[in-house]
């Protein structure tokens, strides 16, 4: 699914209007009676109290047409006009009058004293700012937003949470809405989706308002949520006389001391994502734990006993994954730059290899063009420095990803992939994979995939879909605090499966009867 900016919004707003010959005040309410449809056909006419607060922008327009059907369907309704400046958009005026038309008057707040009552029972419906929002709220606006949220009131954000810009971080992070559903105008935001501002949001929908689909389809975007839809296209099936020649050979490099299970995760689910032969080069004590751990997975080791001393192999590998529980020590250190120097063959980096190029960026310029590279917030700051904010930290990952030709993959609740200037925003996994061993999993799955002849920024978008939803398919039957990263691997069969399975159509109110 593309994620717009809200320039590209306006814009296709403005062609919309412009093309179909019809009012913005139209636009506006079609989107807001579709809010309506939504919060209507969930309520079913409850008398809750539904508080809906307007700002004197669009946004402010789109509560009061939902106000407006609230009322006219005999709901509960009380509307506030958040009075923070005397200018009104024309369609907000219009939709004001409208709503006078309808024998309702919203009340008009001005300050502190005049904030109502709501309890945690009541609905609040947030449509104070939208994408219109250019600083940050301040004085009593602010103050009753954090009313609001005190409240806890099930909130529901009409378009944005207020307080939140699309593509760019709050100025004030106490001034922002805490929206239990949004639901949002034709496409998501990006701000939903990275830490310090998605975590205002509990989930969002994207309601159709129907801006001009030939627009939005013509419109280059840099950014795009990676779901099943897109990843779908990217697949491509085992043919019937194919052998495990046709499926690339992958090593993979890492291991120390303590830490030989990394590369065992790594090796199996390199395998499990479909991978025809996997070794694994381990310093000497591992071995036979390897061996014993993943019978599939052949083992080369390394001169040095208890951590990789000089990286020589006798074979040609069609992609390398390196990294996982490698260390750092010394000459581990040096068997790792030597390395970097001399190969030419495809990589994924992970960890520890992550953590050495960090400390030695001149190999950066000795990697392959394409090298995946897959880091935590941990490593990612090693690598590229300090960021302001998640926004930040997207732009700089760009410039770093375009300077050293990598595709980077930045980890997280929604794992980012970030190649040619293009953002790949991921949507499945679970706090579950919050535990030791998952990263370790996703660099075998990455090397899996290039090894069959997916390229590098395929691999990467779709591994890390994979690896999320095989985790959670798995917490079906692990739970969250149950799950393992070794689950993950298990359950990687599921998730391929899945790609192929059609959604359950709706359920009707009798039990077990489908549409
Ligand atoms: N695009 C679409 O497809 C469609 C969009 N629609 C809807 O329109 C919404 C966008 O509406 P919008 O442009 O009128 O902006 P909105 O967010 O209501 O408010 C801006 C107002 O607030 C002010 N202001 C800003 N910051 C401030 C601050 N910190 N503190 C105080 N004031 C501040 C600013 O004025 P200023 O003071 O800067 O002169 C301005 O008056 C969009 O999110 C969606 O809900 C749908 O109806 C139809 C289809
Ligand atoms: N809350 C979460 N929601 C979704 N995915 C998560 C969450 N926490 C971690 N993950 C995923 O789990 C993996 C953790 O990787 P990493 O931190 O390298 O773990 P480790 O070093 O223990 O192997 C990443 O792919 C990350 O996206
Ligand atoms: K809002």
């Amino acid at each position: 699914m593309k994620i717009f900016t809200a320039e590209q919004l306006y814009e296709a707003d403005k062609i919309t209007i412009k093309k179909n010959k019809i009012a913005s005040s139209d636009l506006m309410e079609h989107a807001a009676t579709q809010v309506f449809t939504w919060i209507h056909s969930r309520m079913q006419g409850a008398p809750v109290p539904i508080h809906v607060f307007c700002g004197i922008g669009n946004n402010g327009g789109d509560g009061l047409v939902l106000g407006r059907h609230l009322l006219q369907h005999g709901y509960k309704v009380q509307v506030y006009v958040v009075n923070f400046s005397d200018q009104r958009s024309e369609d907000f005026l219009l939709n004001y009058n409208r709503l006078k038309d309808a024998e309702c008057w919203p009340t008009l707040i001005k300050g502190e004293g005049e904030f109502p009552k709501i309890t945690k029972d009541d609905i609040v419906v947030d449509a104070i700012f939208g994408l219109g929002l250019n600083r940050a709220p301040e004085g009593w606006v602010k103050a009753l937003m954090q009313h609001v949220n005190d409240a806890r009131a099930y909130t529901i954000a009409v378009d944005v949470p207020s307080g939140l810009y699309a593509n760019s971080a709050p100025d004030d992070m106490e001034a922002v809405v805490h929206a239990n559903m949004v639901l949002t105008f034709q496409a998501p935001k990006l701000s939903f989706f990275l830490p310090e501002t998605g975590k205002f949001l509990q989930s969002w929908e994207v309601l159709d308002i129907g801006l001009d689909p030939e627009y939005l389809n013509a419109t280059d975007v840099t950014m795009q949520l990676i779901g099943k839809q897109e990843v779908l296209p990217m697949y491509v099936p085992r043919q019937k006389y194919s052998h495990k020649g046709n499926y690339g050979h992958s090593l993979i490099i890492g291991g120390s001391f303590g830490k030989i299970g990394a590369v065992s995760l790594a090796g199996k689910a390199c395998l499990t994502t479909g991978a025809g032969l996997v070794t694994a080069y381990i310093p000497e004590c591992g071995y036979e734990i390897l061996q014993i751990a993943v019978p599939e997975v052949m083992v080369t080791s390394d001169p040095g006993k208890r951590q990789i001393a000089d990286i020589k192999f006798d074979m040609a590998p069609t992609v390398i994954g390196v990294g996982p529980g490698m260390g750092t020590d010394d000459q581990t250190r040096n068997a790792f730059a030597e390395f970097i120097r001399t190969n030419e063959c495809p990589l994924v980096i992970d960890a520890d290899g992550l953590n050495i190029l960090a400390a030695e960026k001149e190999l950066l310029e000795s990697l392959p063009a394409k090298t995946v590279l897959t880091p935590h917030p941990g490593e990612l700051e090693r690598l590229i420095g300090a960021w302001t904010d998640d926004f930040d930290k997207l732009e700089k990952t760009k410039a770093f990803a375009k300077k050293y030709d990598l595709v980077i993959v930045v980890k997280g609740a929604h794992s980012v992939t970030v190649c040619d200037q293009k953002l790949y925003i991921n949507t499945t996994g679970n706090p579950g994979m919050a535990t030791g061993g998952s990263g370790d999993v996703l660099l075998g799955m990455i090397t899996g995939l290039i090894s069959q002849g997916y390229d590098p920024l395929q691999a990467a978008v779709f591994g890390v879909y994979l690896h999320g939803r095989a985790a959670d398919i798995a917490v079906n039957d692990t739970s969250y605090q149950g799950l393992l990263a070794s689950d993950i691997i298990d359950y990687i069969g599921d998730a391929f499966i899945d790609l192929f399975k059609r959604p359950e159509p709706p359920v009707h109110e009798e039990e077990g009867k489908h549409e």
